[in-house]
């Protein structure tokens, strides 16, 4: 299976959006939660959609509609109980090491450094202590953490902390980066910065990334295209393409073409489904 390369900047700035071959392929994938009483909540209906290699893809929709589930699903955490994930050709059966994942919480281990924090992965895996070492060292850079590899968890802000969080996904070097609300938990200011140094992060690891997010600015700022789902239980309403520069800086978001993609997304999600 092909592993995301990190750090070829050229490489990846060069590789237009979506010009590779399929990485992910959803096909009629539906979710139907077992309740209890013996009854089911069906989240997802059916999705069928190809991510391409090095492709970012944001999935909004209303509140409940099954954004995590789908999400979940592509990570092998939750099975599909309808249809079918392939990851590099390969059936999604269950967690797999190609595919990275960050959560709205850091969940960083208080006790270790946050290089030993960004290690783990690399730990688990039984990969040679210097290697991780030099790994980490090398990530930490990538996130701009260079010189906080000694320090402990408590000792940095929120934002440092997800960043530590997003170079931990990155140990293994996944195929695919998994991320649900990554900066939900960070004031507005910091949310903005953190999407300016993801957009960064992502394009220079050649990351392929799906995103689940509350925020259509945010799905905008960062995505190649945006998966829009509906209500509950849902299929994709419209996939919308981002035609625009990949590499995008804070003052993306003051461009004409920012407001009406922003606005075209806010009329699909209808006014249940957002914020920003
Ligand atoms: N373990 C569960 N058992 C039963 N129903 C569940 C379970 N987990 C989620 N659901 C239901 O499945 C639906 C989809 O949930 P999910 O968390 O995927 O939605 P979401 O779009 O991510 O929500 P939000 O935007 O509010 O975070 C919801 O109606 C939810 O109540």
């Amino acid at each position: 299976m092909n592993r995301m390369t990190p750090a070829h900047t050229d490489t990846a700035l060069a590789f237009p959006a979506g010009s590779g071959e399929t990485l992910l392929d959803l096909n009629e994938v539906g979710h139907t939660y077992r309740t209890r009483d013996g009854g089911g909540v069906e989240a997802i209906r059916s999705v069928t959609e190809q991510v391409r290699k090095g492709e970012f893809i944001s999935i909004l929709g209303p509140s409940g509609c099954g954004k995590s589930t789908l999400l979940m699903m592509i990570a092998g955490l939750l099975p599909t109980t309808r249809g079918a994930i392939t990851l590099g050709g390969d059936p999604v059966l269950g967690p797999d090491p190609d595919s990275g994942i960050v959560l709205q919480d850091a969940v960083l281990f208080p006790w270790r450094t946050i290089s030993r924090n960004i290690q783990l992965p690399g730990e688990i895996a039984g990969m040679p202590a210097a290697q991780r070492q030099a790994r980490a060292d090398e990530l930490l850079s990538l996130v701009k953490l260079d010189g906080f590899g000694g320090a402990y968890p408590r000792e940095l802000s929120g934002g440092m902390q997800q960043r530590a969080a997003i170079a931990r996904s990155l140990m293994l070097s996944p195929s695919l980066l998994l991320m649900d609300e990554p900066f939900g938990a960070l004031d507005a200011m910091t949310r903005d910065e953190m999407n300016v140094e993801l957009k960064r992060i992502c394009l220079e690891a050649g990351a392929t990334v799906i995103l689940v997010t509350h925020s259509i600015s945010e799905a905008v700022f960062l995505s190649d295209r945006v998966m829009v789902l509906g209500n509950r239980p849902s299929t994709v309403r419209e996939v919308v393409s981002i035609d625009a520069p990949r590499e995008r800086g804070s003052e993306f978001v003051t461009t004409p073409a920012f407001g009406a993609y922003v606005g075209q997304l806010r009329a699909l999600i209808g006014a249940e489904g957002e914020h920003a």
